[in-house]
Parts: C-alpha cells; sequence; structure tokens
C-alpha cells in the first residue's frame, strides 16, 4: 500500500493510524443491476442509483461505513460533519473515482409511531466496501478500506480478489432474465381515515388555518415468496425510464422507488431543483394524452398546488444563491403513469452553502408538506394515521467534492421479506375533493405496482 499522500493531507483516524484507503480501477461495461444481485453476500448492506437522464449510476455493496443521527433538529449537520471527517483519512493515488455517501432522512423526525421503518432511524447513511459508478459510458469500480499501513497490504490483495469475483458473478448474471412476483394479497390500509383526512384538511384549509397540505395512504402487498429486491430495481429501471430508482437496504429491508422528483442537485458550483406538484393520469393514445395534459396547464386546483411550491422553493434559492432562475410557468412532465405540473430552477450557491444545507431548508417542500411548512407538518401527524417513514423525504448522494443529487422518494415502497409496503399521496388544497384524491393515489401507486408484479383489481 502506498505511504499516505502529503498532498492530500491525510491525518489518522485514531491512535492506531488508519486511514480511509481507496483503490480504484475502470472496468469493462457491467450491468449495475447485475453487480448489486453478484453482491448478494452483502444482502441488507447495498445500495442502487441511476438519476433521471441515465446518465449516472452509482451501486454500493457492503458497509464499510454507516452515519446515523437520532437528533431531530441537527440531523443535516450531524451527517455532514460525519462525512467531512472522514474524507480527512483518505489516501487515494489518482482523485480519478470520488468516495460517495449514500442514505437519507426520514421525512418527520418527530413523528414516533411505531411502524415497519425500525430499520431506518432518522438519518441512515453508508459508505460502501465496492463502489461502482457508471458515468458517460465508463464503470468505475472502487474499494474502500478502513485500516492502517501495516494490515493494508495483505488485506487489500484479499480484497481485489474478491473485487474479480463480484465483476465475473456480475458478467455471469447480465442475461438472467427476471420474473415478477407472485401477489397474493393487496391491502388498502385505513382507507376510510385517509377519506376522512383529506376532508378534514379540506376544511381546515377553508377555515384559513393553512393553504395545502399532502395527505397519503398506504397499501400492503404480500408475496408468495421473499420479495427478491435486484427484480424490483430491474423492472423499476425498465419501466421508469423517465424517472431516477434507488434502492437502500438496511438489515432486513430495503427502501425501493421510482421517483420522476429532484429535491437538490449541485454540480460544478451549480444548484438545480425541481418544483413538481399538480397531477393526471396519461391518456389511452396520443390525442387524449395531449388533451389531458393541457387540462392540468390550465387547471386551477392543480395550478395552486404548483404554485405553493414555486413560492417556497424560490425563496429558499433566494436566501442561499446568486443568479437564481426562475421560468414563469410550469411546463409538463411526463412519465409511463401519470403527468405532472413542473418548474424547473436553478442558482449559484453562495460559498458556504453544502447540499446538506440545501436538503434540511428545501425539506419538505410544500410538494410533499403544503404551505405554510410548518402548519402542514403539524396537521399531517394528527390526520395521517402512519408513519411516512422515509417516503416523501431525501434520499439520495454527496461525493468528497460536495457535489451530489437528492430526490423527494415518493413512488416508493419498503421491502420486508414477504411484505411490500406502498405509499401515495397527493396536495390537499381548498377545492380538493376526497374521492379525486383517492383516484390521484391509485396513479401514484401504478408504477410501483407494475414493478412489483401488483394491480388494484382486487380492491
Ligand atoms: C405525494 C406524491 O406526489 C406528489 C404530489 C403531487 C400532487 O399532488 O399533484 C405531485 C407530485 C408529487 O410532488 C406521491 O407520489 O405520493
Ligand atoms: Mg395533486
Amino acid at each position: 500500500m502506498k505511504e499516505p499522500l502529503q498532498e492530500l493531507h491525510a491525518v489518522p483516524i485514531n491512535h492506531a493510524s488508519e486511514y480511509f484507503y481507496i483503490e480504484t480501477i475502470e472496468v469493462p461495461h457491467l450491468s449495475a443491476i447485475a453487480f448489486f444481485e453478484a453482491g448478494k453476500e452483502f444482502k441488507g448492506e447495498r445500495y442502487y442509483w441511476q438519476n433521471r437522464d441515465n446518465t449516472k449510476t452509482i451501486v454500493g455493496l457492503g458497509h464499510l461505513k454507516t452515519f446515523t443521527s437520532n437528533h431531530s433538529s441537527d440531523r443535516f449537520d450531524d451527517i455532514q460533519m460525519q462525512w467531512n471527517l472522514l474524507l480527512q483519512h483518505v489516501v487515494q493515488e489518482k482523485e480519478d473515482a470520488s468516495p460517495v455517501l449514500f442514505g437519507g432522512f426520514s421525512f418527520d423526525p418527530i413523528n414516533s409511531l411505531p411502524s415497519e421503518w425500525s430499520a431506518f432511524p432518522t438519518a441512515f447513511f453508508a459508505v460502501a466496501k465496492f463502489q461502482l459508478v457508471i458515468e458517460k459510458e465508463r464503470s468505475y469500480l472502487s474499494i474502500h478500506y478502513l485500516g492502517n499501513e501495516k494490515d493494508s497490504a495483505e488485506v487489500f490483495e484479499s480484497l481485489r480478489k474478491q473485487r474479480d469475483e463480484l465483476i465475473h458473478s456480475a458478467q455471469v448474471k447480465e442475461w438472467k432474465v427476471y420474473v415478477k412476483h407472485d401477489v397474493v394479497k393487496a391491502e388498502e390500509i385505513l382507507r376510510d381515515s385517509y377519506l376522512e383526512a383529506v376532508t378534514n384538511t379540506r376544511n381546515a384549509i377553508r377555515r384559513g388555518q393553512l393553504n395545502k397540505a399532502v395527505i397519503a395512504r398506504k397499501l400492503v402487498l404480500t408475496m408468495k415468496e421473499e420479495v427478491h429486491v435486484p427484480s424490483s430495481l430491474y423492472f423499476l429501471s425498465k419501466e421508469q425510464p423517465e424517472s431516477y430508482e434507488f434502492g437502500l437496504e438496511n438489515g432486513d429491508s430495503a427502501f425501493v422507488g421510482a421517483t420522476p422528483e429532484r429535491l437538490v442537485k449541485v454540480e460544478d458550483e451549480t444548484v438545480f431543483t425541481t418544483c413538481l406538484a399538480g397531477s393526471i393520469k396519461r391518456g389511452t393514445n396520443a390525442l387524449e394524452d395531449k388533451h389531458l395534459g393541457e387540462e392540468l396547464l390550465a387547471d386551477q386546483k392543480n395550478l395552486e398546488e404548483h404554485q405553493y411550491v414555486v413560492k417556497m422553493i424560490s425563496d429558499v434559492f433566494d436566501e442561499l444563491c446568486t443568479d437564481v432562475k426562475v421560468p414563469f410557468g410550469p411546463k409538463l412532465m411526463k412519465t409511463r403513469d401519470i403527468q405532472h405540473l413542473y418548474t424547473p430552477i436553478e442558482g449559484k450557491p453562495d460559498n458556504t452553502s453544502s447540499i446538506f444545507q440545501f436538503v434540511e431548508k428545501l425539506h419538505p417542500t410544500p410538494a410533499l408538506g403544503g404551505a405554510p411548512t410548518e402548519e402542514a407538518v403539524k396537521l399531517i401527524r394528527v390526520e395521517e394515521k402512519m408513519n411516512r417513514g422515509y417516503y416523501a423525504a431525501p434520499v439520495g448522494w454527496v461525493d468528497a467534492r460536495g457535489n451530489g443529487e437528492f430526490v423527494v422518494a415518493i413512488r416508493s415502497a419498503l421491502l420486508q421479506g414477504k411484505n411490500a409496503y406502498l405509499y401515495a399521496g397527493g396536495g390537499i388544497v381548498a377545492n380538493s375533493t376526497a374521492e379525486k384524491e383517492y383516484a390521484e393515489t391509485i396513479v401514484k401507486f401504478r408504477p410501483m405496482l407494475r414493478a412489483l408484479g401488483g394491480n388494484l383489481d382486487g380492491i
């Protein structure tokens, strides 16, 4: 192993002189999902990410290090500090692939209802033992190792062997045919209480208590066999090419989804976000689809839902950025099952603002919380009789240079044994109706349902 490089200013982690060693090789094209599956010995310690343009894919296998936070108020800073600290110990020969920290935050750290989310604390992030990054048609595979100089030479030999076995096994798996799950039961949870929550929320808005709040509900699927995480990711990315796909495992739980919604992206001194709110289904033919889109662009109720998001996000950008660009009106964003009102915003971040600060200030935007934020979150706590866990919350990554991207984790499910917990909601404003909102959630369940082999025929 190389001496710690002076110019990197690496400092040992502790008295045993431990460093964070990184060795990267470029590998011939690898299927990211095959690589994820090849890492089955790391089941419970893997992650998967593919961005919306399909230009960046990241897979992590094994937990080299995990960061959690149980603080509710400074969980964003807490994770950032732990990451910064680890980065001081990096020893890397060439800086060809930056190490990535991947994870997410819960939607509401104050919600403590017992739930299926016990594996995921208020914040949960991981640095992988093996990290695959596919970008601009090139694939880089890094070994990450924490240890001291003396042991590292020997350990690295065995890690290189393990890496080569993973590559080989992924190449073999690349041609595998995945089959969908056999769903034996689909159960809507607290349907009546959801409908009541929508009406109560609408009434609270009409009384002037707040302007908007997002109310969500849950659907539980039971499969014949244990849910297979790689095949779920495979079908999500095949069926939802216009969305981000993500997967985050911890122990016997995996949180997966295909979301169209970016929370924030930082790249080369520019910061991007997406205002996404207001929805209508896709048409069954091109003409109907076009008419539905036009209807959405002109619909007052949906424009109102959307506008609260644009206002709040622009305010945050005005505070943390210069050169803020906000388009005049929304466009349509179409995914396979649904069309949304969409306004992209960008700016130049002030020197001091990190991606975690953007996440902290933006989450939850009125697309998943409401307006004003605090009123809405309080109302959600009372009206929604569930714990959202990481649904509707920030999930994403940051690298050693401070670049990164977080999505809003909707169109998602928590997979656990033979069960899948799916979540969907919608923005309630003064003239929402429970029936229409219910119908909107059905459309929003579809991407996840299809990928898992389920449908709503029996409901
Ligand atoms: C709440 C969800 O989606 C959000 C709500 C939307 C709406 O109400 O129109 C649209 C996009 C998302 O910001 C969901 O998918 O569960
Ligand atoms: Mg809506």
